[in-house]
């Protein structure tokens, strides 16, 4: 399982869909990119009047043995701290999820502790935390391929569910710096250029940051997709990668988040590249390395808050954008109806 082959996104609807943007109540163009959003949400799910009401988010969840390298302000402990938080709905994610009424269900990709069962939290655990990369492959190619193939289940039976997008967040101590390896290998794009504060390092951490990843980066050439994931990659970044995949496999739109959540579809683009179309980037995070990540993508992020949390928490305030595109397709009068009276 090295290809994941996926049929371009059918444009047959393109015309058809500019037509009735262009017919609505308003100027042509007038609502921006908001245009934009409506025409890919109705290309997505191939419907002239797409709808965009249920939203979940996936908060992946894995931990680093790149922690050990003190890459990170904070201790790994903190991982599993935050996915209790996540369950005791006392998270940034969970305020910004009850704002844009979405639901959030947790997903134990590698966490490095055995974590009680509880009814938002999905066991899809791989191993217990990854390998120390700066010394050895993060993962098995089989690791790396059981959970790309467990992200796509986990986001085609939400599809399956009646979900009309997927949000992706993720939460593991570490995972900016393996982020960065990704993004290093696969945007491709010079190491320091890839790294950033993370959680929060002064000029000292985030040099020695840098000279860790050089090291890890040294130790081995990959450039393919899928063994920059095996070699660098967290299984939280492996999963999203596969949920991306199995989102453009349902026809169902992705909200990607921040740095790490966008180093997951960029693995996800390079493993099968017309997924793209399904990726709404959110925003760009403050991180240092996202703005050229998204460039290398030719993506346009919607939002630029400055955020650099992580959680999911820039998809979850972007659901209302979306919704809100959708029903320009579904709920504006037209032109023509307007000038006739006809309402
Ligand atoms: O989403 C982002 O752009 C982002 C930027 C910086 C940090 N984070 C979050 O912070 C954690 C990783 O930071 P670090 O310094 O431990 O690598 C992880 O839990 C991410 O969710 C997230
Ligand atoms: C407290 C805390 C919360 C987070 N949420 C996502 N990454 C995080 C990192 C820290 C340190």
């Amino acid at each position: 399982m090295t290809a994941f082959p996926l049929p371009p996104i059918d444009r047959a609807l393109e015309s058809a869909l500019q037509a009735k943007l262009d017919g609505l109540a308003k100027p042509p163009g007038a609502l921006g990119r908001m245009e934009a959003l409506a025409m890919q949400l109705g290309l997505i799910q191939q419907r002239l009047d797409p709808q965009l009401e249920r939203a979940i988010l996936f908060v992946f969840a894995g931990d680093h043995g790149l922690t050990q390298e003190g890459v990170s302000s904070y201790p790994a402990s903190v991982t599993i701290a935050m996915v209790q938080t996540f369950l005791a709905q006392r998270a940034s994610a969970n305020a910004f999820a009850r704002a844009a009424d979405t639901e959030i269900r947790v997903v134990d990709a590698g966490v490095a502790a055995e974590l009680t069962p509880h009814p938002a939290l999905l066991d899809a655990k791989i191993a217990l935390g990854t390998r120390n990369a700066a010394h050895e492959p993060a993962m098995t190619t089989e690791q790396c391929e059981a959970a790309i193939t467990r992200g796509a289940a986990i986001a085609q039976a939400a599809a399956a569910e009646g979900f009309d997008v997927i949000a992706l967040g993720e939460m593991g101590i570490g995972n900016t710096a393996s982020a960065a390896l990704v993004m290093h290998r696969l945007a491709p794009a010079p190491l320091s250029d890839c790294v950033g504060m993370g959680t929060g390092h002064d000029a000292a951490g985030l040099a020695r940051k840098l000279a860790t990843l050089q090291r890890a980066a040294a130790r081995n050439a990959a450039s393919e997709p899928l063994a920059v994931l095996t070699e660098f990659g967290g299984f939280e970044i492996a999963m999203m990668a596969g949920a991306v995949i199995g989102a453009a496999r349902s026809k169902t739109a992705v909200l990607v988040d921040g740095f790490i959540a966008s180093a997951a579809a960029l693995a996800a683009i390079r493993l099968a590249p017309t997924v793209l179309p399904y990726c709404i980037f959110a925003h760009c995070s403050a991180e240092a390395g996202h703005r050229r990540m998204l460039d290398s993508l030719g993506a346009l992020p919607l939002l630029d808050l400055g955020l650099r949390l992580g959680e999911g928490t820039g998809g979850l305030l972007c659901v209302p954008i979306l919704r809100a595109a959708a029903r320009i397709l579904t709920d504006i009068a037209s032109l023509d109806d307007v000038m006739r009276g006809n309402l």
